[in-house]
């Protein structure tokens, strides 16, 4: 499907989806123990392949005709041999999260995943299930998927990269509250994405497992065992979702009008950056934490300088704010951001220029130099990544003339409603 967006002044209310992490993490957590009710779920592309791993390891889930809460009947800790090859198609979250739990069987599981999700490194979490016990190949030896893994992981002590992917540890220290032995992780260099194992520590203590960072790493008890408290969770709302539309409203606000955002209560979501990250450019940005809501109006925005190595999700939305923005801004610490759907370094310099951006890329910094010249409507490649969709798609709200985005289904992997989100807040959308 391709998208068109015209020129257009926004105002209303609209509410953000569910956290696409903290869904994924529930319905595996959930998995893992007996039996439990994630509430608020996100229901999109990439959760939908959590979920039918879960099924696959001999679990099950139930979601709601109203699609407001998944119940899971877990698989206790003790997952099966999955009958066939799983498929997480586009998501890595889904890929690596599931790897380590793969590797807690007796047997040997398959794992695979589309064009992009084939190309995306696994080789460190491999080497680290080898490393425990249990057995991790990647089927061309080149460290991507197609993967063979399995063989019953013990647990124990490992040393991993911090700085390819956050969600090695994440998977580790789910997997290991339910190992015999437990799991140390010792971190070889700095970690990226930090936040991001923030909200499985966060995840864990809701589901009753402990698991804390330590001087050189992480660490997690094995003999553990997943259950929430009352037997329900509620997913908060998703910030990285919240981006495009808080910079939707910053950018395309009507004159004396503000754009409010629900669903934003506080969570360890890293990507709740994006507020600070649009009022130093300029917004006007009220954030009611009770209420979880958030307002924001236009302003004339200026340039910032951002480290994204804790808020990588973040890139595409602030390269288009730069885009807007009078004078450079700057995104540093950005190289694993190239590790994505796509490139999202190269896509966003590449796409914006298209659009009359002039943009500066290099390995581990882009910047953007704003107001050179006024944005102009192009056909735009979404390039098969929700992300640069999204981010695209909001750079057309204050482009002269029409922006056409292909592939805008994209939007399915994590902000299904994304279009008629935006539509409802006055953007002219044009779907073929
Ligand atoms: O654990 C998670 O839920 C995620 C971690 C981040 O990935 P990396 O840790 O690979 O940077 C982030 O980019 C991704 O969208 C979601
Ligand atoms: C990178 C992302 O997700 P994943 O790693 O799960 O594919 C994302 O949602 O931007």
């Amino acid at each position: 499907m391709d998208v068109t967006i015209s020129p257009s002044r926004i105002d209303g209310r609209t509410r953000a989806p569910p956290s696409k992490s903290y869904t994924h993490r529930a319905i595996l957590a959930a998995g893992y123990g007996g039996q439990a009710t994630v509430l608020n779920p996100l229901v999109s592309a990439d959760t939908k392949a959590t979920m039918r791993a879960v099924d696959a390891f001999g679990g099950d889930t139930d979601l709601s005709a109203d699609e407001s809460s998944l119940s899971v009947s877990g698989f206790d800790g003790r997952p099966e041999v999955p009958a066939d090859v799983v498929n997480c198609e586009n998501s890595g979250t889904t890929m690596r999260l599931v790897t380590a739990c793969a590797a807690l069987g007796d047997g040997l599981t398959v794992l695979t995943g589309d064009d992009s999700l084939r190309s995306r490194p696994q080789g460190p979490l491999l080497d680290a299930v080898t490393d425990l016990g249990g057995r991790g190949e990647s089927t061309r030896r080149n460290g991507q998927a197609p993967l063979v893994v399995g063989d019953a992981m013990d647990g124990g002590t490992v040393s991993i990269p911090g700085d390819v992917s956050s969600q090695y540890i994440s998977a580790l220290l789910m997997a290991g509250a339910v190992t015999d032995e437990g799991i140390d992780i010792e971190l070889e260099t700095e970690l990226k994405s930090a936040p991001y194992v923030d909200i499985t520590l966060e995840l864990l203590d809701e589901f009753g497992v402990e698991a804390e960072q330590t001087a050189d790493g992480f660490s997690v008890a094995g003999g553990q065992s997943y259950d929430p408290t009352g037997g329900e969770y509620e997913v908060p709302g998703d910030f990285s979702s919240i981006s495009y539309l808080l910079a939707a409203g910053a950018i395309a606000a009507a004159e004396g009008e503000s754009v409010v955002v629900e669903g934003a209560r506080p969570s360890a979501q890293g990507d709740a950056a994006i507020v600070d990250i649009v009022r130093d450019m300029g917004a006007d940005v009220t954030w009611d934490r009770d209420a979880g809501e958030l307002t924001v109006s236009r302003a004339t925005l200026t340039g910032t300088t951002v480290d994204v190595g804790d808020t990588p999700d973040l890139l595409p939305t602030i390269a288009t704010l730069g885009a807007v923005a009078d004078g450079d801004t700057v995104i540093e610490n950005c190289e694993h951001v190239r590790y994505k759907e796509t490139d999202r370094v190269s896509a966003m310099a590449d796409e914006l220029g298209k659009m009359g951006a002039s943009v500066t890329e290099e390995q581990d910094r882009l910047t953007i130099h704003g107001g050179e010249t006024d944005l102009v409507g192009a056909t735009v490649e979404g390039r098969h990544d929700h992300r640069i969709v999204m981010s695209l798609a909001i750079a057309g709200l204050v482009a002269e003339g029409e922006t056409t985005v292909t592939g805008a289904e994209h939007v399915d992997v994590s902000f299904p409603n994304f279009f008629d989100a935006i539509e409802s807040l006055g953007v002219s959308v044009r779907r073929e």
